[in-house]
């Protein structure tokens, strides 16, 4: 655990002190130093305020008024900075978004993983391909996916280019939404097609149809009254987040702000660390505990009850409402297990945080062919897993993580549309994970919704 000295020492920069486990190594020191610098005085991505809001937004899911719906790509391209892309993936968060309203009638926070989730840590350092080894790719952030020697080399002039895209990401999602984005709020509009397919059992269907026009004359019923309450329900705040894994990049834009205590990551709204990267003495967490962020940490079926307690005592040892989530991701064969004692150690412990599942990460699985996929039923099975362990614990699971696209990818099989392993090349577009696609995301918010439906 820090001790309360290096707890006093900290700085933007006191991670550079520590062991940084997933850094990329650069040939050119001085070009990382340009880079870092150009970083650093760029206008931010994001406001402290907006940072305050959602931490407000995530005090609330913490303590059962709100639902987390955070979801987006595994590895985000810099190739998929186009309107159509970022649309759809906007588009499949909303709609699923309210889905949930709906059936847990509570508001969402919608929060995406994108404007800035280029940075991936990867299991092994290198890829071989047909007898060629060359550097693994670490996401658009670090290298280029393209598998020749000069793509895969480092380029530190990508963190700029980076922070451009998040930008120009961003900037467009801003503007839909600021400009309505009407048609989501109605569920008569939007592609249902996937209940039509041959797989969907019959009861389902009608009960989705139901829920879609329950939920559409609901929405269509307080607009004619000119309800303020549907526009609380369905008002379009939305956050971004990534992995804060490449800490150049996230400490170059980490700033004090007139008017307001302490530095924030102006990067991103809500940067997590991940699973590979969440020792208590290395850089990231060194880097966390000092950012006024509310911040995410990945915890997967290894973790200890102890050492989910210190990473609580060096990310918020000011107990503060709504700072720290914890992303849970066991696997479905694990959740029943490996949660149970998380979850009562921190009840025991009395300290807040905000429980989040990701039921992607521990059910990855390859082909025999060798393709990465994860099953539909093995992610549901991790959800209805989780919210039978907090129910027991008497926890809340307040929100879900997903990686998801709005195109029709076919990375996970399984889902009313029925991806198998076997189609699965159709169009297998993810550069790291396999996402659920639009079909397979929407009725995956119509399941959440019927299990969470009631609590
Ligand atoms: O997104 C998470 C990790 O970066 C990813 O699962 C690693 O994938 P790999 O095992 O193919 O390196
Ligand atoms: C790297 C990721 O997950 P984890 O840290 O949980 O493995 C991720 O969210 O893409
Ligand atoms: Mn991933």
């Amino acid at each position: 655990m820090p001790t309360p000295e290096t707890q006093s020492a900290w700085n933007p920069t006191s991670w550079r002190e520590k062991i940084a486990a997933h850094q990329t190594v650069y040939e050119d020191r001085e070009a990382v130093a340009r880079a870092v610098e150009k970083l650093g005085g760029f206008p931010p991505l994001v406001t402290s305020g907006e940072i305050e809001h959602l931490k407000a937004n995530l005090a609330e899911a913490q303590e059962g008024r709100r639902f987390v719906l955070q979801g987006g790509d595994c590895a985000e391209r810099l190739d998929d900075c186009r309107p159509q892309v970022i649309a759809n993936k906007l588009k499949i968060l909303l709609q699923m978004s309210l889905v949930l309203v709906h059936g847990l009638r509570q508001p969402v926070v919608r929060i995406g993983r994108f404007a800035g989730q280029y940075a991936k840590p990867r299991s092994s350092p290198t890829e071989t391909r047909d007898g060629v080894t060359l550097p693994s790719y670490f996401g658009d952030l670090v290298n280029r996916w393209d598998f020749d020697e000069a793509s895969r080399r480092p380029d530190p002039h990508l963190m700029v280019r980076g922070y451009q895209h998040a930008a120009v990401t961003l900037n467009f999602i801003r503007s839909l939404i600021d400009g309505g984005f009407a048609d989501l709020h109605h569920p008569e509009r939007w592609d249902l097609s996937f209940l039509d397919h041959d797989s969907m059992d019959e009861r389902a269907r009608a009960r989705y149809q139901a829920m879609a026009s329950e939920l559409s004359g609901a929405i269509t019923f307080m607009e004619a009254l000119g309800d303020k309450t549907v526009d609380d329900l369905t008002r379009v705040d939305f956050f971004t987040s990534h992995e804060g894994l490449n800490l150049l990049y996230e400490s170059a834009q980490t700033r004090t702000v007139p008017r307001r205590e302490g530095y924030y990551n102006l990067t991103t709204h809500f940067p997590w660390i991940g699973e590979r990267t969440r020792d208590l003495n290395g850089a990231h967490v060194e880097y966390f505990r000092g950012i006024r962020n509310p911040v995410g940490v990945k915890v997967g079926p290894k973790t200890a009850p102890a050492d989910v307690l210190a990473l609580i005592e060096a990310l918020n040892p000011t107990d503060e409402p709504g700072k720290l989530a914890l992303i849970h991701r066991m696997g479905a064969k694990d959740v029943r297990t490996a949660l149970p004692p998380l979850l009562e150690a921190v009840h025991k412990s009395g300290k807040r945080v905000l429980w989040l599942c990701d039921p992607m990460h521990g059910n990855t699985v390859g082909t025999a062919s060798g393709i990465k996929t994860r099953n539909f039923d093995d992610i549901l099975a991790e959800i209805t897993g989780a919210f039978d362990a907090h129910d027991e614990a008497g926890t809340r699971l307040g929100g879900v993580h997903f990686e998801l696209t709005g195109e029709d990818v076919t990375e996970c099989v399984g889902g009313a549309t029925d991806v198998t392993e076997d189609t699965l090349h159709t169009n297998y577009v993810s550069q790291c994970d396999p996402r659920l696609n639009y079909h397979q995301g929407l009725q995956m918010a119509f399941l959440i919704a019927e299990r969470g439906r009631g609590r």
